[in-house]
């Protein structure tokens, strides 16, 4: 199994570990981009908030500071917005404040049909003109007392039949006039709101009518508030309107009525009127802070979904690489354990080496309880081996090897450990085992090797030396005493038992 180099693996822990922003010396920037430092982020720093901005503005991946994973398409339309969103949230507020008025102009330079009324029509004898110039309309209006409530009126029409003009989102009304007359003259405005259910058409008096009554100031512009209007006291009177309907409604104006007001003497009232003028704002700073709100809501939201599947992502490609790692982690270890293995064991016949030897002793020892048993060794060594590699080959001999160890393997318990001392010698250290188990054991595995099918048709037998550890003795004295009962196994014929 091939793995990535150490260097690679270390930069996988370390983006694990510092998630976010990549070193500012990674030599992999993007052409075209420009870095910023952490060091050089401080408040107060001019870069610093021109990082910020460009962050806000341009999204994070067009800048220096580099996220891990690639921002999406998707994650770049939300740093926009949200950027829109702050450049626009001041700027239109400032516009709503300062401009996006609306004015309707009631003058003669408008198109509104105008006309004159008095009280004649309700038997009073009151008498009026009107006079148009380009830049004024001058109503002349003799009161006279026949008629309990004499009146002159300009009507204006803003709309027709049913149909009116919503006057609801005008907050101001402003004159432009000039009058003579007695002291004190007070006038009238009449809103008409056409009503469906309340109002038919071809019933004036139907409408609701929406009045402000004032005394004319001295100069000649001058402005009211539009929320000063009230539905008249005696239409409700008249009409009978419950006390719940009773409330200002002007989104449905049909005319608009300028009056001479209450006075009941018998003056003579001169009214130049250049303008009426409703101003308002197209949308109302309540409106637009709604709709900001909702703009921002859904920012807020969009962005937090986006945040929430990147989060996913990102989570499930931590979990994709740290499932790699944990692969690659177990694949080192069991290599470990290979390697580890290896250099404690033969290759050829797969018995312990001396080092495995030393090792196994070293694990009994540390064991709690252990090694004090008793403990043999038996050393064993092929006969006339040598004739075997030169009769029929080196290879032949391994195979010799190889089936000799796996012979004594099947024969021992899996407690006594076969280790190959070197050549054709074998050393078998069999623990809890006294020397006259350990002289029968031998015997045992002597008539194994009898019994066994040897390749190339082989007879081969092996001598042992067995010699059993004292209390307290190393391993090294016994395995002297047994080498030297190996030695006498040979000398007296081989294929054969000697215990010392
Ligand atoms: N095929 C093979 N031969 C080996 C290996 N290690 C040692 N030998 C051979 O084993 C032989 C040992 O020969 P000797 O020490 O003379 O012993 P012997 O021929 O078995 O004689 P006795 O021990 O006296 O019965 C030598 O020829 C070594 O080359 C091995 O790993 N493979």
């Amino acid at each position: 199994m091939r793995f990535r180099s150490l260097a690679a693996h270390n930069a996988d822990l370390y983006d694990l570990a510092w998630p976010g922003f990549h070193n500012v010396a990674d030599p992999g920037a993007c052409p075209g981009t420009r870095r910023v430092a952490f060091s050089q982020l401080r408040c107060g720093n001019f870069r610093t908030w021109l990082a910020i901005l460009s962050i806000i503005v341009r999204g994070p991946t067009t800048i220096g500071l580099r996220m891990n994973l690639p921002s999406s398409r998707t994650m770049t339309i939300a740093h926009y917005l949200v950027g829109s969103l702050l450049l626009l949230t001041p700027l239109l507020l400032v516009w709503q404040h300062f401009g996006m008025t609306r004015v309707i102009e009631l003058s003669p330079r408008q198109p509104h049909g105008i006309q004159l009324t008095d009280d004649h029509y309700e038997k009073g004898n009151t008498v009026s003109s009107l006079e148009r110039s380009s830049d004024a309309f001058t109503m002349r209006c003799q009161l006279g007392l026949v008629y309990p409530w004499p009146f002159c009126k300009l009507q204006f029409m803003t709309g027709e039949g049913a149909k009116g003009t919503d006057f609801s989102q005008f907050d101001t009304i402003t004159f432009d006039l000039d009058h003579t007359g007695p002291p004190h003259q007070r006038v009238r405005l009449y809103l008409m709101n056409f009503e469906p259910g309340l109002s038919t058409v071809g019933d004036w008096n139907s409408q609701r009518f929406n009045q402000i009554e004032f005394e004319l100031p001295a100069q000649s512009t001058f402005t009211i508030p539009v929320n000063l209007l009230r539905t008249a006291d005696w239409w409700t009177d008249q009409r009978k309107i419950p006390l719940e309907q009773t409330y200002t409604r002007i989104d449905n104006v049909t005319a608009v009525e300028f009056s001479t007001g209450s006075t009941v003497n018998a003056d003579l009232v001169v009214i130049k009127l250049r303008s009426i003028q409703f101003r308002g704002k197209w949308i109302s700073r309540t409106q637009l802070l709604m709709y900001l709100l909702y703009a921002w809501i859904g920012c807020g939201l969009l962005g937090l979904s986006l945040s929430l599947r990147h989060a996913r992502a990102r989570l499930r490609a931590t979990n994709a690489h740290l499932e790699h790692l944990a692969a690659i982690n177990q694949a080192l270890e069991l290599e470990a354990r290979e390697l580890a293995g290896q250099a404690y064991t033969d290759q050829l016949t797969g018995a312990l080496n001396r080092q495995g030897l030393r090792e196994a002793l070293m694990r009994r020892l540390d064991g709690a309880g252990q090694g004090d048993g008793p403990m043999a060794v038996v050393f064993m060594d092929l006969d006339h081996f040598k004739q075997i590699n030169d009769r029929h080959g080196h290879d032949a001999g391994d195979d010799v090897l190889r089936r000799f160890a796996a012979v004594i393997r099947h024969e021992v318990r899996a407690s006594d450990k076969l280790v190959r001392w070197g050549g054709e010698e074998f050393l078998l250290v069999c623990p809890d085992t006294s020397r006259d188990q350990a002289a029968l054991m031998a015997e045992k595995l002597r008539a194994a090797m009898a019994a066994q099918a040897w390749p190339h048709g082989l007879h081969v037998t092996c001598s042992f030396g067995v010699a059993a550890l004292e209390p307290e003795e190393d391993i090294g004295p016994a395995i002297a005493r047994a080498d030297s009962a190996l030695y006498a196994a040979k000398s007296n014929g081989r294929n054969r038992v000697e215990v010392a």
